[in-house]
């Protein structure tokens, strides 16, 4: 089986999964000296871009992992690693796979990663999560204890949420933690998720750009609020720091889910009178009192 195309499924197999549980082969030895290389751009202008953008705990994590510029990192390496730290693995997918696949996954301390790096031409911009977004993107906040804990809850609230029919309010929680966090670091606002800490260009927006909005987060009102997935977020939403998201495990998401989904739904860049809205000035962020 030829496991470096694309979607890794083998001919004549197009369109149906290996394994039901989706997961296929990394197939480390198929990548291409190119391949290699597109990791390394990638890698390189994203690590000089981190320091004093992504939190702490985003930086001890990749310290801690066997993850460097040259070469695409071996999932079987990183799996000692992280195994040994928390118990948590990567495992290879094809690209974005079920929701109910992706939630049985997680609740198993499994993370679905993508097996395929982008094309030279697709540097910052692709529709499906590849391996840079994956492993440099996730894999370091995995190895912290809270988002550890809190990813597995989401995969089992995931399971929950579609049973009761709040998929959409759930994801969004996802959307605006694990992938476009913010978080208060001292003075500063720093970033956590993966798609930011991914991003060349997001990541630099999301905390110099004076346009989006960056609201303290509050679970209701993120359940409400639409996000997108074809530009830069109009708004990010920032918890105080990552046992904060420890919180949200123990809190029962129903009674939120029933309230999100009968009242008012929000667009990405509303920002409503009960929002407290952080501002910045001389460097350092402040949560102004109301802006409106
Ligand atoms: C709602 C849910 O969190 C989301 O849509 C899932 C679906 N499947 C996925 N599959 C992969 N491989 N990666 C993902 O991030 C997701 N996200
Ligand atoms: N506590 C949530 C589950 C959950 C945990 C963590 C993140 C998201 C959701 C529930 O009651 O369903
Ligand atoms: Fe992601």
């Amino acid at each position: 089986m030829n496991t470096s195309t694309k979607h890794g499924l083998a001919a004549g197999d197009v369109g149906r999964p290996e394994r039901p549980d989706w997961t296929i082969d990394q197939g480390w030895e198929h990548y291409t000296a190119e391949d290699h290389a597109t990791w390394k751009t990638l890698f390189e202008r994203q690590t000089k871009l981190l320091p004093g953008r992504a939190c702490d705990e985003f930086v001890e994590g990749m310290r801690d992992l066997p993850i460097g510029p040259d070469q695409i990192p071996d999932f079987r390496r990183l799996n000692e690693v992280l195994m040994q730290r928390n118990g948590w693995q990567i495992v290879a997918v094809p690209g974005l796979v079920p929701d109910e696949v992706f939630f049985e996954h997680l609740a198993n301390r499994r993370f679905p990663s993508g097996n395929f790096i982008r094309q030279p031409h697709e540097l910052d911009y692709l529709e499906e999560p590849d391996v840079f977004h994956d492993v440099f993107g996730h894999v370091p906040m995995l190895m912290n204890p809270a988002i550890a804990d809190f990813i597995q809850a989401y995969g089992q609230g995931g399971l929950r949420a579609q049973q009761l029919g709040y998929l959409p309010q759930l994801a969004r929680v996802y959307w605006y933690t694990v992938e476009f966090g913010l978080l208060q670091q001292g003075d500063a606002l720093r970033l956590y998720g993966a798609g930011i800490a991914s991003s060349f260009t997001e990541s630099q927006f999301c905390l110099e750009s004076a346009s989006p909005n960056r609201i303290r987060f509050e679970l209701e009102r993120v359940m409400r609020t639409h996000y997108r997935i074809d530009d830069f977020q109009e708004s990010y939403f920032v918890i105080r720091d990552l046992d904060e998201l420890l919180e949200f495990t123990q809190i029962d998401f129903e009674p939120l889910y029933q309230r999100a989904a009968q009242g008012t739904e929000h667009q990405p860049g509303d920002v409503l009178a009960d929002d407290r809205v952080f501002a910045r000035g001389d460097g350092s962020y402040h949560l102004a009192k109301r802006i409106n």
